[in-house]
């Protein structure tokens, strides 16, 4: 993974809070971030955990299953600590036995297993950073990005966290990671990268360098290191210029090279600078147990380091439920429909748990109860059940898109990438509504006067001016919501005016939708509004596709 002449700012004149930014984060590398307060560290670790995008310069090569402990782990989660990893765990494509049997481990392993089923709002600060912990490493990452994740830790929970990042390390994983105490993994690191005045430097024989796993010992502590240690980048030297950023080092004349030990399977030489070449890899499989046969190992399966021993409670029983087979297989390869599929189960988790759907839902209702007459025309009534789902559904979207701590969100973007995050939220917060009146349509057709229309083709029509308008509540939903409009105030104007407008404006699906049922209640006849429910399906797949770049893009 690379950072390239990488910079930083919030708003288009804030300050640079990072610049020209160039770092090399190879497999198997332990990089520790250090500097005082405020010059940026957990900026830098947000865009290496690609939770934060870079305004200049580009980030490439990042591992496929990303990691990210936040400095600040948010409590205010309407789930328990068990369900919040479960849901984290199917995110990053574990099934449902397999994350379960995972969380137990994690938990018991830092010392939280009675903590499963107590209410994230309800734990500690060090239980909490527990869990955050454990989200991080449920899924076995092949880079992890820990900012000051041993805070708040009990003795035994941060010896249980160095034990982890070390099994990373030798599985072959990368690791960053920020903490104040300088005794914190010391001597391990590969490198130090010292953040200060906007520029990342690396801090040349910090400290003694890490051997590679597996590899013979290197360079003894404090010996500078040998030919391919990093130097300034200098005019010619091809690479960017930029304080901070390593240049590959040029390579030793031929005749400069050690010898090679004779015998091919002697010693190697030791290595001058790990960091600079890929770690060999991490053995495929711990060695076989004395005693065990070999007949009873089904080849190519590797075992868990660590076999959660199922503790009490439905947790313990779904650990020993868990198919071995999937706890023997620690790296799954998510599918992205899985992603999305729990993505959208822990961002419908959120609405439900948190209760904030009951005041959209109760104003729906009310408008429906004062705005229908009995005895009135269906097709008017419909035109009113849909319409009333504009600034629903807006609302509904807005909800799921900010309900979220940031904290919280930078965890499922470092799982799932911000843009499918976000497509989530979105998708959550106009499915219920839609649901909501697809309901409403139904009760309406079966009570209303229906004055010679079939309840078919009434109902027909309703559902598709329900669509219509939930999907352009949905488009103006996610385009007064982050990331266009962050402050809450302006957020709640444009969405009140934005619904306005979609329901008056020429041109508008919504608007074109209720036209149709209204002047069918008169004549009547129920005229299914197809192009108004397909035109709102594009507009709100476009709204989409913009919102969700836009995070991608400048969050
Ligand atoms: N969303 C934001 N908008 C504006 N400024 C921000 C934002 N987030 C961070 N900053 C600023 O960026 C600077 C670096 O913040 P950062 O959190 O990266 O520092 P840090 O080195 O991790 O500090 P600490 O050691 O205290 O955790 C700070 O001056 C902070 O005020």
């Amino acid at each position: 993974m690379r950072l390239e002449r990488v910079g930083r700012r919030h708003g288009l004149r804030g300050r640079w809070i990072l610049r020209e930014v160039g770092l090399d984060l190879p497999a198997g590398a332990l990089v520790r971030v250090v500097g005082t307060n405020g010059t940026g560290k957990s900026t830098l670790l947000r865009l290496v955990a690609g939770v934060d995008a870079p305004t200049e310069g580009r980030v490439t090569g990042r591992p496929p299953r990303t990691a990210y402990v936040p400095e600040r782990f948010p409590v205010a989660l309407p789930f328990t600590a068990a369900d919040y990893l479960v849901h984290l765990g199917r995110v990053r494509g574990l099934g449902r036995a397999a994350a379960r049997a995972r969380a137990e481990e994690w938990l018991e392993r830092f010392g939280a297993g009675e903590h499963a089923r107590t209410a994230m709002a309800e734990l500690s600060k060090g239980t909490s950073q527990k869990v955050a912990a454990a989200q991080a490493l449920l899924a076995e990452p092949s880079l992890l990005v820990l900012d000051e994740a041993w805070t708040g830790l009990d003795t035994g929970a941060r010896a249980e966290l160095d034990a982890a990042v070390r099994g990373r390390l030798a599985a072959g994983a990368t690791v960053v990671f920020v903490d104040h105490d300088p005794r914190r993994l010391a001597g391990e690191p590969s490198a130090v990268y010292e953040v200060r005045d906007g520029r990342v430097r690396e801090r040349e024989n910090h400290e003694p360098t890490r051997p590679a796993p597996g590899a013979p010992a290197g360079p003894a502590p404090g010996v500078p290191a040998g030919p391919g240690s990093r130097v300034p980048a200098g005019p010619g030297s091809g690479a960017p210029a930029g304080p901070g950023f390593r240049v590959p080092p040029t390579p030793a004349p031929r005749s400069a090279t050690p010898p090679r030990p004779p015998n091919p399977a002697g010693p190697r030489p030791p290595r001058p600078d790990h960091r600079l070449r890929r770690p060999p890899p991490a053995p495929r499989r711990p060695p076989r147990r004395p005693g065990r046969r070999a007949g009873r190992r089904r080849p190519g399966v590797r075992r868990p380091h660590h076999r959660p021993h199922g503790g009490r409670g439905a947790l313990g029983r779904a650990a020993r439920r868990a198919p071995r087979r999937l706890l023997a297989h620690p790296s799954p390869r998510p599918r992205r429909r899985t992603r999305m599929t729990a993505l959208l189960r822990y961002q419908t988790g959120l609405l439900l748990r948190s209760q904030r759907w009951l005041a959209p839902l109760l104003l729906y209702v009310a408008v429906l109860g004062v705005g229908i007459s009995v005895g009135e025309p269906v097709l008017g009534a419909l035109g009113l059940t849909a319409g009333a789902l504009l600034p629903v559904t807006a609302w509904s979207v807005r909800i799921c898109v900010t309900q979220e701590p940031p904290a919280a969100r930078n965890v499922v973007a470092a799982a799932a990438g911000r843009g499918r995050a976000h497509l989530a939220a979105l998708v959550t917060g106009t499915v219920l509504p839609v649901l909501v009146g697809g309901v409403a349509v139904l009760a309406v057709t079966a009570t209303g006067n229906r004055r010679g229309v079939t309840a078919l083709a009434a109902a027909t029509a309703g559902l598709l001016a329900v669509l219509a308008c939930a999907l352009t509540g949905a488009a103006v939903g996610a385009l007064v919501s982050r990331p266009f409009v962050r402050a809450p105030g302006w957020s709640l104007s444009a969405l009140v005016l934005g619904s306005l407008l979609a329901l008056v404006t020429t041109g508008s699906p919504a608007k074109h939708a209720m036209t149709a049922l209204i002047t069918g209640a008169r004549t009547p006849i129920a005229d299914p509004p197809w192009f108004a429910a397909a035109g709102a399906v594009l507009l709100a797949a476009v709204c989409a596709a913009l919102a969700c770049r836009a995070t991608a893009r400048l969050e």
